[in-house]
């Protein structure tokens, strides 16, 4: 068990305005849920609520069909990483573990039986007798996370729980959560502001923004069915590049687009009834944009920097349109200089189209109508 409904959630700190809207989500016993967003968008806020850190200012929380709106954090049985161990110094890793179990007068035995057991789930037997001072980052991140699942909860919560982590200790972390998730089956919800976490451990993803959903989808529907520009620029990396047009078409095969060069670009998407002359935003992912002759280009630009990462090139070049360069990754080792003027094609099968607003034109299907 371990389902999880937010019901119009909503919250006001005082007299602020509401850091979370009314906000609908279903969390599935077992899924694996991660909300990302940008700083400041309310994710702890949620979590904080979800935990009974926070009081809610509206709305209704069930865990397994339960209303737990008034219960007290003890109550509602969530196991909670944070960011900060919050591990306690004095103790030893099996005291830090065995806490909250003699907090709740378990018996001795079956206290000791199960920080063993959580202990070897997570590697941790051989550093038992350590105090948090002298374990690494890592190991520091695995007592924390011990010290949840010893309680068995159905639900967990994770707070940006490997962002003190360097890189190489993120990625094993990122892999050891995930088969932690496999092997105990619990439902998480689990809060990062990185996209890359997401990415890799998420059944499913809720893109958050200013108090809001954007979109909620497995990693893959949001990367290649973003429903507004946000999420399409949220989710890769680096993020998807955007330039401005015109639409002077559309139909529902194709929707033509005229940049601001006057160059045209035919998609393969479904632009019936949109209004000719409206303004929007071809969008298109960094590996996806080719290098090409000047004459075949679709628009040209000045190569600002080069940045060789050994597997991979990318580019940042000026083409004159949208605020920012232009991001190019090439899955090759490219020897170019900055200073060049280049020519670039804007595959049309691979180009997004987001409208004035912001919303995603239906991409890549023909009966879709525009929404
Ligand atoms: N106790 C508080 N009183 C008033 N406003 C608060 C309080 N806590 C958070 N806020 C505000 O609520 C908004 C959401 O904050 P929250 O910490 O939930 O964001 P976040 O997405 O977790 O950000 P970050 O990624 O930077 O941790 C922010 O504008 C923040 O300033």
């Amino acid at each position: 068990m371990g389902q999880l409904v937010l019901d119009k959630i909503h919250k006001r700190y005082g007299t602020s305005s509401e850091v979370i809207k009314p906000l609908d989500l279903t969390v599935n016993n077992g899924e694996f849920v991660v909300v990302v967003g940008p700083s400041g968008c309310g994710k702890s806020t949620l979590l904080r609520m979800v935990a009974g850190l926070e009081e809610i200012s509206g709305g209704e929380m069930r865990i397994d069909g339960v209303c737990v709106n008034d219960d007290s954090p003890s109550e509602r049985g969530i196991g909670m990483v944070f960011q900060s161990y919050a591990l306690y110094p004095h103790m030893t890793v099996y005291q830090n573990m065995t806490f909250a179990l003699e907090m709740a007068k378990l018996p001795v035995k079956e206290i000791d039986e199960k920080v063993r057991e959580s202990a070897r789930i997570l590697q941790l037997e051989h550093l038992l007798d350590r105090r948090p001072k002298d374990l690494s980052g890592g190991q520091r991140q695995r007592v924390a996370i011990g010290r949840a699942i010893v309680r068995e909860p159905s639900l967990f919560l994770f707070d940006e729980p490997l962002s003190n982590l360097d890189a190489s200790l993120r990625v094993q972390m990122r892999m050891e959560i995930a088969a932690l998730h496999k092997r105990i089956n619990a439902t998480i919800l689990y809060v990062t502001h990185d996209q890359v976490e997401a990415m890799t451990l998420a059944d499913r993803i809720v893109v958050l923004n200013q108090g809001q959903i954007e979109q909620v989808g497995s990693p893959l529907e949001l990367y290649d069915r973003p429903a507004n520009v946000f999420v399409a620029q949220f989710i890769g990396s680096p993020k998807m590049n955007l330039i401005p047009g015109v639409l002077v078409n559309g139909n529902a095969q194709r929707t033509d687009v005229m940049l601001e060069n006057r160059q045209m670009i035919s998609l393969p998407i479904n632009g019936a009834g949109v209004p000719e002359g409206q303004k929007v935003q071809l969008g298109i992912r960094p590996e996806h944009i080719q290098i090409t002759e000047l004459a075949q280009a679709d628009i040209e630009g000045e190569i600002l920097f080069v940045e060789q990462m050994g597997n991979e090139t990318l580019l940042y070049v000026n083409s004159g349109y949208g605020s920012e360069p232009l991001v190019i990754r090439q899955t090759e080792r490219l020897e170019i200089n900055a200073d060049r003027r280049i020519g670039l094609r804007l595959p049309p099968e691979e180009c997004y189209l987001f409208n004035s607003d912001g919303r995603a034109f239906v991409r890549g299907s023909y009966n879709d109508s525009f929404h």
